[in-house]
């Protein structure tokens, strides 16, 4: 599991550990971590020795790791300059070191100069702002970003701890900001880094483990691996039976939507529950025991019979608010998704969880899309203390609020998953999830997980996936996560 941090966090456990360190010790490390990314993409580039490297350094301690790295790249034969944004608060030491390995310092007024820097560049380094930043890049610092957006380098853009001009703990960029080839983050995880539009400027993630560990509360937010959604995938024990591993029932797809039922069906019917009852008119049951004979089905929740969770509203349509109604008040977790939306309780009581896109979370929410696109974060934390639900948004970076506050960020989307049907696949298995006893965060979130996945398998075996070859894709995927189902 990777662990994301607040600002606020972050400094709290640096002040700790430098408390033990000698002086400047903690920006060494940061630094030490800094050059070896940088030295390695140079390496891949023809070498550090006779590279060009361009340093924009703020007035921070961001500012002081892009001089340091810079002075220690010089000093192993690299021909360095540096823009200062605010040349009278530059980091004195780090300026000093960088000056006496032989960097050269270029006006930011300099345009021939910078832009014949920038152009030369085999490296950048943005050191520009770092957890210290708040609002967008403004002035000089704005027209550097422009600048590199605009392709004056050819080289890599590596930013400092994150991308200057993003904010650490939302990920938003409220203005301009840097968009980097690859980031070399501090000690933890930030927001910014994980969650979009911050996410997409940081390019490749780098980890640069400087001690802080031991002085980091238990993160709030964080990001699962392979190994955490092995352990949170149900396992039929020896006694289970099809009842015991949980029977989901699936509330959705339309005469216009049939598809819906047929796919959110598959998801769920590989989701791990033993049974699978769907509810829906004559004609879009046909379809779907046509395609799954596996599956129970009736025409109303009150007709299929007893489950354990409700998968409600992918491909709805109209006129089913009273279906709607009854599966959301049988008490049971319930995982509501697309036109479910329309019709949900005040708040919730029980474990419920919601699958909005940025579309349907701005209709909830009463905001344009363009603000829930803007602050994925924000907006999935509000409207999960609103219903009392978890928010799994979907999208770029899939991110899942719960209303304690808990946060996890899906690390395996893929935008080949932006296909009409996939978010159906998605509602049945995290659906089935919840029935085999998952609670509606880790259920949404191995959903997601699993989900990401499946997308890129089908993405490498087909040019351009079809929501069925995500669900084709799902068992293998979860046969690789999680080891044959009865252990064999
Ligand atoms: N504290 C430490 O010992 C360590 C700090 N480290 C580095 O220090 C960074 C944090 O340094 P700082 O706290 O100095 O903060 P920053 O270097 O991020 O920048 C803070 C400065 O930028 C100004 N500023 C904020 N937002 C701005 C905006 N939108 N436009 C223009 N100026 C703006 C602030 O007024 C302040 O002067 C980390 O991100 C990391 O790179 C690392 O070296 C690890 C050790
Ligand atoms: N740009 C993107 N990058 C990664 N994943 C995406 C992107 N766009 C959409 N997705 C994913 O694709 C799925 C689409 O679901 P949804 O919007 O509900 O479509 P539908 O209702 O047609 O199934 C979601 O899992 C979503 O997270
Ligand atoms: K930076």
């Amino acid at each position: 599991m990777k662990t994301v941090h607040t600002v606020e966090e972050v400094r709290a456990a640096e002040e700790a550990l430098m408390a033990r360190l000698p002086d400047g010790a903690l920006m060494q490390r940061a630094v030490a971590g800094l050059v070896t990314v940088c030295a390695r993409l140079l390496r891949e580039s023809g070498g550090v020795y006779g590279a060009r490297v361009v340093v924009l350094a703020g007035a921070g301690n961001n500012g002081g790791d892009a001089l340091w790295a810079g002075a220690r790249l010089a000093r192993r034969g690299a021909h360095a300059d540096a823009v200062l944004l605010d040349p009278a608060k530059a980091h004195a030491e780090g300026l000093t070191a960088f000056r006496s390995a032989g960097g050269r310092v270029v006006s930011v007024d300099d345009g021939v100069g910078l832009r014949s820097a920038l152009a030369q560049a085999d490296l950048v380094l943005d050191g520009i702002l770092g957890i210290g930043g708040r609002g967008g890049l403004r002035g000089d610092a704005a027209r550097l970003a422009a600048l590199l957006r605009e392709g004056r380098t050819a080289g890599a853009v590596v930013a400092v701890d994150l991308p200057s001009g993003v904010d650490p703990d939302t990920g938003e960029t409220p203005g301009d900001a840097v968009a980097a080839d690859h980031t070399v983050t501090f000690g933890t995880l930030k927001a910014a880094l994980v969650v979009d539009p911050g996410a997409a400027a940081a390019g490749t993630l780098h980890f640069a483990d400087i001690g802080l560990g031991p002085f980091l509360p238990e993160a709030e937010m964080t990001v699962l691996d392979d190994a955490d959604v092995a352990a949170l995938l149900p396992d039929p024990g020896r006694e289970s039976d099809k009842y015991s591993r949980g029977v989901v029932g699936v509330l959705a797809g339309s005469a216009q939507f049939p598809g819906a039922a047929v796919l959110a069906t598959g998801g769920a019917l590989h989701g791990g529950a033993g049974m699978v009852r769907y509810a829906g008119p004559d004609a879009v049951a046909t379809e779907v025991r046509e395609r799954w004979p596996e599956a129970i089905a009736g025409p109303s929740p009150d007709a299929v019979g007893r489950v354990q969770a409700w998968t409600i509203g992918s491909g709805l349509g109209d006129g089913r608010e009273d279906d709607v109604r009854a599966a959301l008040g049988a008490g049971l977790p319930v995982l509501v998704d697309a036109d479910g939306l329309r019709w949900l309780p005040e708040r919730f009581t029980g474990p419920a969880l919601l699958t909005p896109h940025a579309g349907e979370l701005s209709r909830l929410l009463d905001v344009d899309r363009s603000a829930v696109e803007a602050r994925r974060l924000h907006h999935a934390r509000e409207a999960a203390r609103r219903w009392n639900a978890v928010v799994l948004l979907k999208g770029s970076t899939t991110v899942l609020a719960a209303p304690d506050g808990r946060v996890r960020v899906n690390p395996t989307g893929t935008s080949a998953l932006a296909a009409a049907g996939t978010g159906d696949v998605l509602a049945g298995l995290a659906g089935s999830l919840l029935a085999g006893g998952l609670s509606p965060l880790d259920a949404g979130s191995v959903a997601a997980f699993a989900h990401g996945l499946a997308g890129q398998r089908a993405a490498a075996g087909s040019g351009y996936p079809s929501a069925g070859d995500v669900l084709a894709a799902l068992p293998a995927v979860l046969r690789s996560l999680r080891g044959p189902v009865g252990g064999g």
